[in-house]
């Protein structure tokens, strides 16, 4: 869907991406993700043309990006932008319009999203006179009226209660379903987690990891297992500092070079083994190790 190759862009003397290479595969949520400063918003506003790159390329659907592509993205950016003293339904329209919609087809788009998200009753309010987490379903739906394939969205749960951002990001899972491809800029990892099927990360400047979720966690094991021993048969070591969780011995333990399944083996010897489970990474601790790690470079 949208391939990156070689991206270079710089301010002044500040060099924003270097040699970055993305990939993003049709109908995924890809999660763009990078500590502050990284880059993420330069490279989404040369995607969405609103700055351009020092060189490299970028293209949508194998072709080089044009403004005509303009209207398959859907950008909604980390400031958000709405004309405060319009109101809601004109300020769809107006926005469905410059995105290309004729007059009657913006008008059902915008009808069916404002009952959608439960807010059809406000469409003759003025963006002033809405709540935050309002303004932000409107914002949501100015962004994806046009029913755009690509999906661009910087921390689309900001300023949501967690009942509304629970519904946004069902919204973005059942557009992805219907084959819209996403991006989504965020530093809440549990809506990675939750959301995203690969992921890239940036930082400063660069791209230093992509891959599935699955990948990059497995990359990232840090080879330890959480063991849970009930009926121990024997003293279990000391320095292996087991807790009693009230039905079982709990401790983790390395692997140190084992197979699985030899240290199985022998923690079998212990008792009953009830629990053996690695411990896999959350993409938060990813995330805060890998920008430690480069803090040092
Ligand atoms: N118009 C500009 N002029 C000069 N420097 C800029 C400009 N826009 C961004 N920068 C710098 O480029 C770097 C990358 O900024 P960018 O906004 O792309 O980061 P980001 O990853 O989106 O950060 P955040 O997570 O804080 O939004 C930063 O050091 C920023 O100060």
């Amino acid at each position: 869907m949208l391939q990156i190759a070689q991206l270079n862009k710089s301010y002044e003397n500040h060099q924003a991406l270097t040699e970055v290479d993305l990939f993003v595969p049709k109908g995924v949520v890809f999660g763009l993700l990078g500590p502050n400063g990284a880059g993420k918003t330069t490279l989404i506003r040369i995607v969405n043309q609103i700055i351009e790159q020092d060189s490299g390329s970028v293209e949508l659907d194998g072709k080089v990006l044009s403004p005509d592509d303009i209207r398959k993205i859907g950008y909604l950016p980390e400031e958000r932008g709405l004309y405060k003293k319009m109101k809601v339904w004109d300020q769809l329209v107006y926005f469905s319009r410059l995105k290309g919609l004729s007059e009657s087809e913006a008008k059902i788009q915008i009808k069916h999203w404002l009952e959608k998200l439960d807010i059809a009753t406000w469409k003759d309010k003025k963006i002033e006179d809405l709540s935050k987490g309002m303004a932000q379903k409107v914002q949501f739906i100015s962004t994806i009226v046009h029913r755009p394939s690509l999906l661009i969205l910087d921390e689309p749960f900001s300023g949501f209660d967690p009942v509304n951002a629970e519904i946004i990001k069902n919204e973005i899972l059942e557009l992805k379903a219907k084959g819209t491809t996403v991006i989504l800029s965020t530093h809440r990892m549990e809506s990675v987690e939750l959301l995203c099927d690969q992921v890239a990360m940036i930082n400063k400047s660069r791209k230093i990891l992509d891959g599935t979720i699955r990948e990059v966690k497995r990359s990232f094991r840090p080879e330890v297992f959480q063991v849970g021993i009930a009926n121990p048969t024997q003293d279990l070591p000391k320095e292996w500092v087991p807790k009693f969780s009230g039905d079982a011995w709990e401790f983790t333990l390395p692997l140190s070079g084992k197979a699985p399944n030899q240290l199985l083996s022998e923690l079998m010897e212990y008792g009953d083994v009830v629990l053996f489970r690695e411990q896999i990474p959350s993409m938060e601790e990813i995330f805060i190790h890998q920008v430690k790690a480069s803090a040092h470079e």
